[in-house]
Order: structure tokens, then C-alpha cells, then sequence
């Protein structure tokens, strides 16, 4: 890195560090987060706040530019969260029936009634039910359990200012809600089943680096939390979300400019789907139609892109692609799937002409491979196949295995790993191909050869988007559990400590410190 850049870099923190003297920024114990399970954050809010975004009811937006890599958010469940073992499928109807029995036993609190129903409950934006919490600021969420205390001491005085209240209707302001009486009822089942439908998140399995370092089992994970829930939805979100034990974590995964609204991503894999997927599954399960920044791009794609985006999809997941892909790994040989390799790559690259020859610009091109991500991903998985081999011998984009394939293309990961930045940044998808791409371009490449290194600041990148800059030991850590990592079928698993040839080499790679990497993004990001 050059001096100007690290002169730049340290001007930038200096800058962040004055900046989050302020109110807002979170100062969270990573490390500790990340290794004690005892260590409990709380809810944190960073600066962003709760505002109406046109054609959205009400969003998050950040109060001042949040760098990427910075936490936004970490946000503690309602109730509680559900937890089964990994990749069990846990559905919004499993934790609406926790809810109820929370309600039934007595356990539900006051202060988590009202968290709920301060959230969008599917009401048509100008209800009255919607005007009820449109003036909520994010610090009704926070200081719940404050204003309960205080409405028990002086009850009288609470009372009367809750919502529909003659007073509330001539100053519609953030003060006209009382929390202490939106906790006082008892959560109905109807009202349950709304506030789940529109507000619940889960995941297949909590974070699979930080479970390791906790001792903790991965887990699926299904519940609401509320700060979370405030969140709109884009086909390229700029955070990403993850479960650490009870909390869940939202980082800023790209640059997030002040006024520029936060947002994640609704779709789990769809997102890699083309536009129309999206959009009838957002429509069917969220009733909104999608017009975020992504959506509009790919309407606007001339009608070839587009026939090319869907034949290449349709294609990749057509009953015999998926049956062939399926079986694969069980083949000895890659000589069977010549035919749908050869189809795919057709597909692939008519689309790549069709983008070229409408000059669309990188970002777009990114986001319609994204929708065409199935045809790229099985063309990749089909030349991975070593040819002759025998069964067990497999490796790369089907599991590490330990075995030296002589894989086909040891750039494909470093393409696979770009194209879904672009998407999902800070996923696990996005990180698991930069373990991968740092393993085939060393595998392939002298360890001096620029695209080693190029593919070491991207993995470091990536990690650090997601988890924030930690100390090196932390990162370290993080990096050869991930290094375990496997991913077959779409599904990613963390494999036992003896598999998985990624370990050995991260440790002896991912030398450069935390703080080196740090610089490294800064410096980029500023010259
Ligand atoms: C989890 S809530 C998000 C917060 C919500 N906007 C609010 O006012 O509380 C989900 C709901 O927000 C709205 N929404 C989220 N993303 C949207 C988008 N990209 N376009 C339009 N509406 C969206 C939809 O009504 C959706 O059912």
C-alpha cells in the first residue's frame, strides 16, 4: 500500500473515531461477542433512524455515512427465538405457536407486547392501524422497558395519551404513542400470525465462524426482532444480517451514504433468481411489488438480455439439469454431462453477448448474472469435475475434500464470489467462494502471482464486511472456521475439525493482520 494511501487511511479513521464520539455509533466488543457466549451486547442501535420511505410505510435511514463494515444494528429477539438443530426447516407458523404459549404461560413481557405491536402488521398503509405506528421513532423500541417502569410508578399520567386519544389526533408526533399501554393487553393469536408473517427472520444456522469460536452448535433459528423488522427490502441489499447465540447483528455491507436508506434482503436464495421470481414471491408473500434499484435496472435490460437471463435459467434449472447436477458427484467422470455443459455454456455466454452488445453497465451486468446465477454455478460445478477419476476424489465447488483435483478452472470461484457481492455481500455464499477462490488461485498460481493476492484481499474483505474489524487473532480464527466451511447443493455446513483441506492453507496465507486488512479496504476505498 502506498504512504499517500496510508496517510489517507489514517486520516479516515481519525475522522470515524471524532465522528463516533457522538450518540449513535455502537462500540461493541467484537472479540468477546464472537467468543464468549456469556457476553451478552444488549440492543444497540447505530446511526440510523426510523422514517416514512415513500411507497415503503416507514424505514431505516442512515443519520450519517456508515462506512462498510459498521454495525448498524444488534437487535435481541421478541419472547424468544426459536432454535432447532441446523439446517432443520423452521416455519413462521412453529413461532407463532411459541408466542401463544408464551402469552398462555404468563411469560410473555409487557415491554415485548409493545415492541411487537409497534411493527407493521399488513394493514393497508393509510389504516388506522398503520397510523398507529407510523410516528414511532427507534427510541420507542429502545427505551420500552424505561417507560413501563415509569407508567407503573405514575400510572395516572400515562394514561390518556395512547393512540386514537383526542390528544394524540392533534399532535400526530412520536410522543403520541404510549408504549406502556400498546404492552398492556395480551397478544392475540390473529394478531400473532399477522405480526410473524410480516416480521419474522430465520435462518438455516446461526453464524457458522462464530458458533466455532463459542463452542456453540450451529443453529436454524426462526424469530422477530424488532429493530430488524424495520427494515425494507432491496434485490441487493447494502447490510447484512447474522445470529450470534439470541442476538442478531447488522453490519453495513457496502458504504451506506447519510439520508440513503438501509436495507436487507427478503428472498434468502431467490435472491439469485431472475426478476419475475422475485418479484411473484415478494408479491405473494409480503403483498408489495418491488421497485428497488435492481428490479428497475433489469426491467429496463433490452428484451435479448432479458430471453437470455430466463434460457439460462430455465436451463440450469430444468428437471434434467438438477437430476444430472444431483447425481454428480457420484460420477466417475464428467463425460456424461458434456451435452448440459455444453448447453450451459451456450446459454452463458449468449447472455454475456447480449449485455456486451446493449453496454450495459458492470453493476447491471452483475445483478442479471445473479438472476442467471444457476447456469453460471452448474457450468462451474460440471467443469470441476475431474475427468476419469473416481468417485471420492471430488473437491472444489461440490465440498473440499482434501484431494488435489486438477480442477478446470481455477478462476471460477473469484467469478462466482464477485458476481455474488453483488447480491449478497458479507453472505455466507460470498464468503464461503473467497475461502474457495483463495484456495484454487494458491493451488494454481505461484504464491507471489498478483491474483493470489488479489483473491487474499478479497476473502479478507469479505470477513471483514461481515464481522467488522476484530483483532487479528479473532479474524484468524473466524477465517479457519469458515476455511471448514463445505458447500454442496447449495447448502453450506461446517465440517468436522480433521476435514477440509482449507485450514492449513488459511493459517498459512491469512499472515496480514486485522488492522493490515482494515488499511488495505480503507486505502482502496479512498484512493
Ligand atoms: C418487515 S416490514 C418492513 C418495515 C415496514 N416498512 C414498516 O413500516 O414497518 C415489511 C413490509 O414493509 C414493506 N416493504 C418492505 N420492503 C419494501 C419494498 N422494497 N417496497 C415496498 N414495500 C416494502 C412491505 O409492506 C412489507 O410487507
Amino acid at each position: 500500500m502506498s504512504c499517500q494511501a496510508v496517510i489517507k487511511y489514517n486520516s479516515k479513521i481519525a475522522q470515524n473515531k471524532s465522528k463516533r464520539k457522538g450518540a449513535g455509533w455502537i462500540n461493541i466488543d467484537y472479540d468477546r461477542l464472537y467468543t464468549q457466549p456469556s457476553f451478552n451486547p444488549g440492543r444497540l442501535v447505530g446511526p440510523i433512524k426510523l422514517q416514512p420511505v415513500p411507497g415503503k410505510g416507514r424505514g431505516l435511514v442512515a443519520d450519517r455515512e456508515l462506512p462498510a463494515a459498521e454495525t448498524l444494528l444488534v437487535s435481541e429477539p421478541v419472547g424468544t427465538a426459536l432454535a432447532a438443530p441446523e439446517g432443520r426447516e423452521l416455519l413462521p407458523h412453529h413461532l407463532v405457536a411459541a408466542l401463544e404459549n408464551m402469552e398462555a404461560g404468563g411469560r410473555m413481557g409487557a415491554a415485548d407486547r409493545a415492541r411487537l405491536r409497534l411493527l407493521y402488521d399488513g394493514s393497508a398503509p393509510d389504516s388506522p392501524a398503520s397510523a398507529r405506528v407510523r410516528g414511532a421513532s427507534l427510541d420507542d423500541f429502545r427505551k420500552i422497558d424505561d417507560k413501563l417502569r415509569r407508567a407503573a410508578e405514575a400510572p395516572k399520567k400515562a394514561k390518556g395519551k395512547g393512540f386514537g386519544a383526542p390528544a394524540a389526533a392533534a399532535a400526530p408526533k412520536a410522543a403520541a404513542i404510549n408504549t406502556a399501554e400498546l404492552g398492556e393487553a395480551p397478544l392475540t393469536g390473529g394478531e400473532l400470525e399477522r405480526l410473524v408473517a410480516f416480521n419474522s427472520w430465520g435462518n438455516s444456522y446461526s453464524d457458522l465462524g462464530v458458533a466455532a469460536l463459542r463452542k456453540e452448535r450451529s443453529e436454524a433459528v426462526i424469530g422477530v426482532w424488532p429493530e430488524f423488522a424495520l427494515l425494507n427490502h432491496s434485490c441487493a441489499p447494502n447490510t447484512v444480517a447474522f445470529n450470534v447465540g439470541q442476538s442478531l447483528v447488522v453490519q453495513a455491507a457496502a458504504e451506506i451514504e447519510q439520508g440513503q436508506e438501509a436495507t436487507t434482503c427478503y428472498l434468502g436464495d431467490l435472491v439469485q433468481t431472475p426478476r419475475e421470481q422475485r418479484r411473484a414471491w415478494l408479491k405473494g408473500s409480503y403483498g408489495f411489488d418491488c421497485q428497488c434499484e435492481r428490479c428497475r435496472a433489469e426491467a429496463a435490460v433490452p428484451a435479448e438480455v432479458s430471453a437470455a437471463v430466463t434460457a439460462a435459467y430455465e436451463l440450469a434449472t430444468s428437471e434434467q439439469a438438477t437430476k444430472l447436477a444431483t447425481e454428480a458427484p457420484g460420477r466417475s467422470d464428467r463425460s456424461s454431462l458434456r451435452p448440459l455443459e455444453g448447453q450451459l455454456a451456450a446459454a452463458t455466454d449468449r447472455l454475456e453477448a447480449a449485455m456486451e452488445e446493449a453496454g450495459l453497465l458492470e453493476r447491471v451486468r452483475q445483478w442479471l448474472r445473479n438472476s442467471a446465477y444457476a447456469a453460471y454455478f452448474t457450468l462451474a460445478v460440471i467443469r470441476d469435475l475431474p475427468d476419469g477419476s473416481g468417485p471420492g476424489d471430488l473437491g472444489g465447488l461440490f465440498g473440499r475434500t482434501g484431494a488435489a483435483a486438477p480442477f478446470g478452472d481455477p478462476e471460477a470461484p473469484t467469478r462466482l464470489a464477485g458476481m455474488v457481492e453483488a447480491v449478497a455481500p458479507g453472505s455466507d455464499l460470498h464468503l464461503y467462494l473467497t475461502l474457495e477462490a483463495l484456495s484454487r488461485t494458491a493451488e494454481a498460481y505461484d504464491r507471489e502471482d498478483p491474483r493470489v493476492a488479489e483473491a487474499t484481499k478479497s476473502c479478507l474483505r469479505a470477513h471483514i464486511l461481515r464481522y467488522g474489524v476484530v483483532s487479528d487473532a479473532v479474524l484468524r480464527s473466524l477465517l479457519e472456521a469458515r476455511s471448514r466451511t463445505q458447500h454442496y447443493l447449495g447448502r453450506i455446513t461446517l465440517a468436522s475439525q480433521s476435514e477440509g483441506a482449507g485450514t492449513a492453507l488459511a493459517g498459512s496465507l491469512l499472515k496480514q493482520t486485522a488492522a493490515q486488512a482494515a488499511r488495505e479496504m480503507a486505502g482502496t476505498g479512498a484512493e
